[in-house]
């Protein structure tokens, strides 16, 4: 029998996720309980709720500058050890309660210097809180499995230390590379001797872009950088035209990005509140689906978008009727495009996915 799609019944599809941050995922009562610890007196509100719908307001702000002002209050938490275990480990627990089966989760490990921590520390401190919550879940007798990605932050430059510090790491977990923070003005190529040591170290990495800025910001991505992926590149729709008739003309960048089946790490809601898309009916997310590119779903910031990947693949689902073969299809996608070896992608796709939705699909 078919299980009919709802908002009851999705949290049950496993589900994969490669575009998380990890300072964008703290429960609110965490953010509250931490800054209480170590003194911060800025937080805006002391109650969970309010302190919840804070972040998505202030976040919903149509510029992803402004967006990533709301970050100063979670980063300012997070500058202690026991503080970077404990959101990793809630991060697991909770990804694992959306039925997230592997995620990438990633953050910028230069944020969490204030209390001087080194970077070693910092990302041992994670990688710990991310083995818990993971021994957590299977305690309950479930699985999950986290792939963590350094980013380093564009505005900084700081990349190349970054890049060492995730190859240094490689057989710890981390999986790959990621640069983040504001596009406009902050091109991919700034970092280029971070992609050029990352491609001769064999090492994965995706790149932020085509979120607050347009088809250059792909273009360097892909054709000097190398990236492998793209976190976001909603404004790949700039280069395809749709013609009154329905027909459709890719030009040669977005015609590059389908043929290489480069995957698109889409964020529906959190494009929303940055102004890179107008609504999710009109969300690119749409037009790129149909027209069969790499598309996976995302989170982006959890705290500050206000969602889960249930949550996405429900607003999907009621605003594009994308059924459980749909929701398998972006699952297979994003397992196929993370940067966990073949083997293992491979043993997730049969093993846990289609098993999975077959249940649902009966
Ligand atoms: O959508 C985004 N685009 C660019 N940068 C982002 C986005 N979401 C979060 N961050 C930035 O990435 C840092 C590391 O996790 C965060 O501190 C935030 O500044
Ligand atoms: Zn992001």
């Amino acid at each position: 029998m078919v299980t009919p799609v709802s908002t009851e019944t999705i949290p049950l599809a496993p589900k994969v996720l490669l575009h998380d941050h990890l300072d964008g995922g703290l429960r609110p009562e965490t953010v509250i309980e931490l800054a209480r610890e170590v003194g911060y007196r800025k937080l805006p509100h002391e109650d969970p709720r309010a302190l919840g719908r804070w972040f998505a307001e202030a976040a919903d702000s149509g510029s992803l500058e402004r967006y990533l002002e709301t970050f100063s209050h979670t980063v300012a938490v997070m500058q202690t050890r026991d503080a970077l275990v404990r959101v990793a480990t809630e991060c697991v627990e909770d990804l694992a309660d959306d039925g997230v089966v592997y995620a990438e989760v990633r953050y910028a490990p230069e944020l969490f210097q204030e209390g001087g921590l080194t970077l070693d520390e910092i990302v041992q401190a994670v990688q710990d809180g991310f083995r818990e919550g993971e021994r957590r879940v299977a305690a309950s007798g479930r699985w999950i499995r986290i792939g963590t990605l350094l980013a380093a932050m564009r505005q900084n430059a700081r990349s190349a230390e970054i890049a060492e510090l995730a190859v240094r790491y490689r057989d710890a977990e981390v999986v790959g590379f990621d640069i983040a923070g504001p596009e406009a003005g902050f091109p991919p190529t700034r970092n280029l001797d971070a992609f050029e040591y990352l491609r001769q170290q064999n090492a994965h990495f995706t790149i932020h872009a085509g979120e607050a800025f347009g088809l250059p910001s792909i273009w360097e991505a892909l054709q000097h950088c190398g990236t492998e992926r793209l976190g976001h590149g909603v404004r790949i729709v700039d280069d395809i035209k749709v013609d009154g008739d329905g027909s459709v003309h890719l030009g040669r960048l977005a015609s590059y990005v389908r043929d290489r089946r480069i995957p698109l790490e889409m964020c529906p809601s959190s494009n929303l509140q940055t102004g890179a898309a107008p609504s999710i009916a009109e969300h690119p997310i749409g037009l790129l689906a149909r027209l069969r590119f790499r598309v996976t779903v995302n989170t982006d910031n959890r705290l500050m978008s206000h969602c889960s990947m249930s949550s996405e693949f429900a607003t999907l689902h009621e605003t594009f009727g994308y059924g459980w073969a749909d929701m398998q299809w972006f699952t297979v996608n994003a397992m196929k495009s993370s940067f966990l070896g073949f083997d293992e992608r491979l043993d997730v796709i049969n093993n846990i996915i289609k098993p999975g939705y077959a249940t649902l699909i009966g």
